[in-house]
């Protein structure tokens, strides 16, 4: 018997748990509300009055102006937040953005329209995204640049509206992520995870999803593979997941997050977060899926990561005050 030296394996030490029982207990929390009407596609009009309400090619430009626009509203210190009023309501966070949309739209800034956006200079970038407090929004510099090259591309290969590359997916939200994937480089969201190729194509999948909304999941916003996008893992649904306890993080990710650490794209920590949070939201489908499957009801067509998504993110944003205990873990990107 040769007893050689232990061989030291270097196990990294986990700092994100998926609660299956947890998963559980909030697909048979959602139960009931998986058959309302909100929880379906309408939701994302009728719950929302920023949204656009109507099906136009305008209205899937609009989309596209906004996913490209739609990551890093938070701010160091919440008091001191970037806002913008429009029609006698002030918004914060992701509506804040729809906001300085609309407000702009209001002024006549063709702010939707690929040849204006394409040319922006960054003053003129500063003047519809103004803040109605001293705070600005977020990565205005990297804004200006994403609008700049994403209006460029449309242009020059898709006529000048998302509407064009919608038709060329042929009905399919997987070849449109492709597309988006293959000609819009900030919409590139991946990462190295112990030496394996991650993505989460957060704002990718959302442009998808939120098209197949605008559209109303009709005509060229039918796609037959909708249900196959995931969540959008942003710094919301990872916050919500462990305020419902299907998620859980180590103390000493906690601890990081209590001291507002910032970490970068990429790092071990917030790959860990973003993954769990997906494949944490699969489970809670898998498990609504079954629970109305053993009440003879085939729900696939109304239950999917998209839709538990939007569910999860407007709770998130309902449920501010108690969720405060529940940290979310800070990351400057363009990414979400
Ligand atoms: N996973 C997920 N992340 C989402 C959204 C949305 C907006 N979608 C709405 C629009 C139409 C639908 O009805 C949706 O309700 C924004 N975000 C992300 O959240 C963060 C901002 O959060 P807060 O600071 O609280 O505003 C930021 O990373 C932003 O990129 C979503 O739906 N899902």
């Amino acid at each position: 018997m040769h007893h050689g030296c232990p061989v030291l394996v270097y196990v990294q030490q986990a700092d994100v748990f998926v609660d299956e029982e947890g998963a559980r207990r909030v697909a048979e929390s959602l139960f009931d509300k998986a058959a309302a009407a909100e929880f379906g596609l309408e939701g994302w009009k009728s719950l929302h009055e920023l949204n656009p309400q109507s099906a136009s090619q305008e209205a899937v430009d609009w989309v596209f102006l906004v996913d490209t626009l739609n990551f890093s509203f938070w701010s160091e210190r919440e008091e001191q937040r970037y806002l913008v009023k429009y029609k006698g309501k002030t918004y914060s966070g992701y509506w804040s953005l729809c906001a300085a949309v609309n407000r702009a739209l209001d002024e006549g800034i063709p702010i939707t329209s690929a040849s204006y956006f394409a040319t922006m200079t960054l003053d003129q970038v500063r003047h519809v995204f103004r803040s109605d407090t001293e705070v600005p929004i977020p990565l205005i510099e990297e804004r200006h640049w994403v609008l700049n090259e994403s209006g460029t591309v449309l242009l020059e290969k898709f006529g000048g509206s998302f509407l064009t590359c919608v038709k060329m997916s042929e009905k399919s939200a997987q070849k449109l992520l492709r597309l988006v994937l293959e000609n819009f480089p900030s919409y590139r969201d991946e990462a190295v995870f112990e030496s394996k190729k991650v993505s989460f194509y957060k704002r990718a999948q959302i442009l998808v999803a939120d098209t197949w909304s605008v559209l109303e999941g009709k005509g060229d916003g039918f796609f037959d593979d909708i249900s196959s996008l995931t969540i959008f893992a942003d710094y919301r649904i990872p916050q919500v997941l462990v305020h419902l306890k299907a998620m859980m993080y180590s103390e000493e990710l906690m601890k990081k997050l209590y001291e507002g650490t910032i970490f970068q794209s990429g790092d071990r920590e917030e790959v860990e977060i973003r993954g769990c949070s997906i494949w944490c939201c699969a489970l809670i489908c898998r498990h609504l899926l079954q629970l109305y499957e053993r009440k003879g009801q085939d729900m696939r067509g109304k239950i999917n990561a998209v839709l538990l998504d939007y569910h999860l993110w407007d709770y998130a944003r309902d449920h501010r005050e108690e969720m405060k205990d529940v940290p979310f873990h800070r990351v400057r990107c363009i990414y979400y």
